[in-house]
């Protein structure tokens, strides 16, 4: 029996879920777009090639044999995009949540059934209804779990806004000795640059103590203020809104001291090696016009 253990974002990672961009299905129409840097690639004529974004994701799977890290991929559903593991379930210390996601996004949870067989059916967790959450708002981070939300009157109208504030309460139900601290996310359907899709998009912590972190990305600033302050200002990578689009604060923790970071983003990946991290370049530019990168492909199952 598998053993789930997430108690935050960087510790040596054992076991993973690595999506797959295989059988990912045609060009969408503009109408079937639920993010708008897709939409905007949609509309451009430059949305990715499957064999690109499938040799992109084999470059992160190196990565992960490099370090002895066990990955699991889902079964291919066929013309299915399923790039994004990390939003259709969620582990926070030994338990598996079947996020309810976005409708469109529902089926690809189906193609990790294989993997869910091998833990505890008990320690697997499917809120009610009504909280809508997705694994890239959802942070454990020690002592908090950070997450992310959008809780204004247009909610119903944001295909962006994936995380309600039902699901803050539900998780803080879920872990009474846990401080959950939530923040309100800038949301757009039509504008990428200024659309946070989910937390990940604009905060990530790395190592033990030092975070990336996009200002315009969050609704209030005390709470972007909260970040900064909890983190220290010396620990903060502020990234740009440019840096947000081209989703700099989506790299990936394989452990406190190595980063999976993508291969263009120089300011960044200078940062973290004058920092002391070990940072793996992977090609990834293509999935980026998706509006997600190398977290948001992941769905960490142990680290120790
Ligand atoms: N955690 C993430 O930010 N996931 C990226 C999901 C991108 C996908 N195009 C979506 O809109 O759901």
């Amino acid at each position: 029996m598998m053993q789930l253990h997430i108690l935050n974002e960087t510790d040596p990672l054992k076991a993973v879920i690595l999506g797959t961009a295989k059988s990912c299905g045609p060009v969408p129409k503009p109408e079937e777009a639920y993010d708008p840097k897709s939409l905007e690639h949609i509309l451009a004529g430059t949305y990715p090639k499957e064999e690109d974004m499938v040799n992109e994701m084999e470059a992160f799977a190196r990565v992960f044999q490099k370090y002895g890290v066990e990955v699991f991929r889902p079964s291919i559903l066929e013309n299915c995009n399923q790039i994004f593991s990390r939003d259709i379930a969620f582990v926070i210390e030994d338990k598996l949540f079947h996020s309810n996601i976005l409708p469109d996004r529902e089926k690809e949870f189906d193609a990790i059934q294989h993997i869910l067989d091998k833990m505890d059916p008990t320690k697997i967790v499917r809120p009610p209804e009504e909280v809508h959450i997705e694994g890239g708002d959802v942070m454990p981070w020690n002592e908090y779990i950070f997450i992310g939300t959008y809780t204004g009157k247009d909610y119903p109208d944001l295909i962006t806004a994936r995380t309600n504030k039902e699901a803050v309460e539900y998780i803080k139900a879920q872990f009474p000795h846990k401080k959950v601290k939530s923040f309100e996310l800038r949301k757009s359907n039509t504008i990428a640059k200024d659309n946070a899709l989910h937390l990940d998009c604009c905060f990530q912590p790395v190592g033990r103590n030092k975070a990336i972190l996009h200002k315009n990305g969050f609704l209030i600033e005390e709470e972007y203020q909260w970040l900064v302050d909890y983190f220290g200002k010396d620990n903060i990578f502020e990234i740009t809104k440019d840096e947000m689009y081209q989703m700099f604060s989506n790299v990936f923790s394989i452990s406190p001291e190595v980063v999976v970071s993508e291969k263009n983003f120089t300011r960044l990946n200078n940062w973290l090696r004058e920092n002391g991290f070990v940072v793996e370049e992977v090609p990834y530019a293509e999935i980026a016009k998706q509006e997600g990168l190398l977290r948001c492909s992941t769905l960490p199952l142990i680290r120790a």
